[in-house]
């Protein structure tokens, strides 16, 4: 992603070879500032409080707070303690526990245990650069794979002159990845290829990622969006203002069954209703072959605070957080939501489009048949 013509990542290793650098996103978008992270406390904080996230961001973020983690105490004891300690920060986006998994599988190797202490280190920093970059290119290719749903849509219209038009929800773009995005990353690759495409950014309340992080992102890029609220969604696609959907997803079960931000499933009710196609991005690493059924995956309640509260900029120019119930209102505020398998049109993935189906993924990825459990 470009940054005021500046390339970023939104996690890198700093000049000094082991801090952490991150765009802190509870800023965004009125001021674009990074922090360094130097402990593991650092990166379960950041994950916590947002100032990164997104399921593959906070799955790389713990990668490297695993890092951070063995530089202080290179014990194993040390870096079972940090992979509790990173998983327990957010329970919904299943990449957080994978990374954890895929760091420590590897770190526990025999290879690397019968490294010295600076080499295992070494060892682990290489492997939490390694995560970053496959999330790239399994981004990238999610974008070549899901431009092909927006070329088709842009054959079905009646004039093909006019943008395709896309309805995203939350923000599943650059700043929810290591770089590129997944559902966002087809409409990057589109635009970037000369296809019109113009996005309805919904506004995701209560974080309002769509607002302040989705429409950052889209206008940094040039792509054409306009901002709407999170209850416009079914009356534009009523108008046929809206010709496909595409979001992002923090679990995915090997059922198909997807959970999304909070909204996602009135946006696919609305979507199916209309019969427009509902499409999910998604890199493998988001799946839970574990489970079959979206009911079972926990569900993260935040701090009510944050449906009570907005924050923003007043006309001065300050940030202020202001209170829009009356004191003393109960609040609650799941943060996800399920959409079931049956109203996604299909799962846009680095190995293909398929069916949002066991039968689908399991035709993408048939090295997983035996971790699957029958329905
Ligand atoms: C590629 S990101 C997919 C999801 O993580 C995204 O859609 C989302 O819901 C993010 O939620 P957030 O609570 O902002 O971490």
């Amino acid at each position: 992603m470009k940054v005021a013509g500046r390339q970023y990542r939104t996690i890198w290793l700093e000049d000094d070879g082991w801090s952490v650098g991150i765009i802190d996103q509870t800023l965004l978008p009125h001021s674009f500032e990074v922090c360094r992270l130097t402990t593991v406390e650092d990166a379960a904080r950041a994950i916590a409080t947002m100032q990164v996230r997104g399921a593959p961001l906070i799955g790389a973020t713990a990668a490297y707070g695993l890092c951070l983690a063995l530089r202080a105490d290179p014990s194993g004891s040390s870096l079972e303690r940090a992979g509790q300690q990173l998983i327990a920060t957010r329970p919904t986006a299943v990449n957080l526990r994978w990374a954890v998994a895929y760091m420590i599988e590897a770190l526990r190797d025999p290879k690397v245990t019968s490294l010295g202490d600076g080499e295992r280190v070494a060892a682990a920093y290489d492997l939490a650069a390694k995560l970053c970059d496959e999330d790239v290119a399994i981004n990238q290719a999610i974008g070549t794979n899901g431009m092909r749903l927006i070329e088709m849509a842009r054959s079905a219209k009646s004039d093909n002159a006019q943008p395709v038009q896309i309805l995203t929800h939350c923000n599943a773009g650059w700043l929810a990845t290591v770089d590129c995005g997944t559902a966002l990353a087809p409409i990057y690759q589109a635009h970037d290829a000369g296809i019109a495409v113009h996005v309805w950014v919904d506004e995701t309340r209560p974080r309002n990622q769509g607002f302040s992080l989705t429409a950052w992102e889209l206008q940094q890029h040039g792509v054409p969006f306009t901002v709407i609220t999170d209850n416009a969604g079914g009356l534009l696609m009523q108008r046929g203002a809206v010709d496909l959907c595409i979001t992002g997803t923090d679990r995915t079960t090997a059922g198909g069954d997807v959970c999304n931000k909070i909204g996602t499933y009135l946006k696919a009710l609305a979507a199916h209703d209309n019969g427009i196609p509902f499409y999910v991005a998604l890199p493998s690493p988001t799946i839970d072959w574990t489970l079959h059924d979206g009911g079972a995956i926990p569900i993260e309640e935040r701090d009510p605070g944050e449906v009570t509260h907005v924050s923003g900029r007043d006309e001065a120019g300050q940030l202020r957080r202001v209170a829009l119930v009356s004191e003393g209102s109960p609040a609650a505020n799941h943060a996800f939501d399920i959409t079931p398998a049956r109203l996604v049109t299909a799962l846009v993935t680095e190995r293909g489009v398929c069916a949002a189906s066991r039968e689908g993924l399991l035709g993408l990825f048939p090295e997983r048949r035996d971790d699957v459990q029958e329905a």
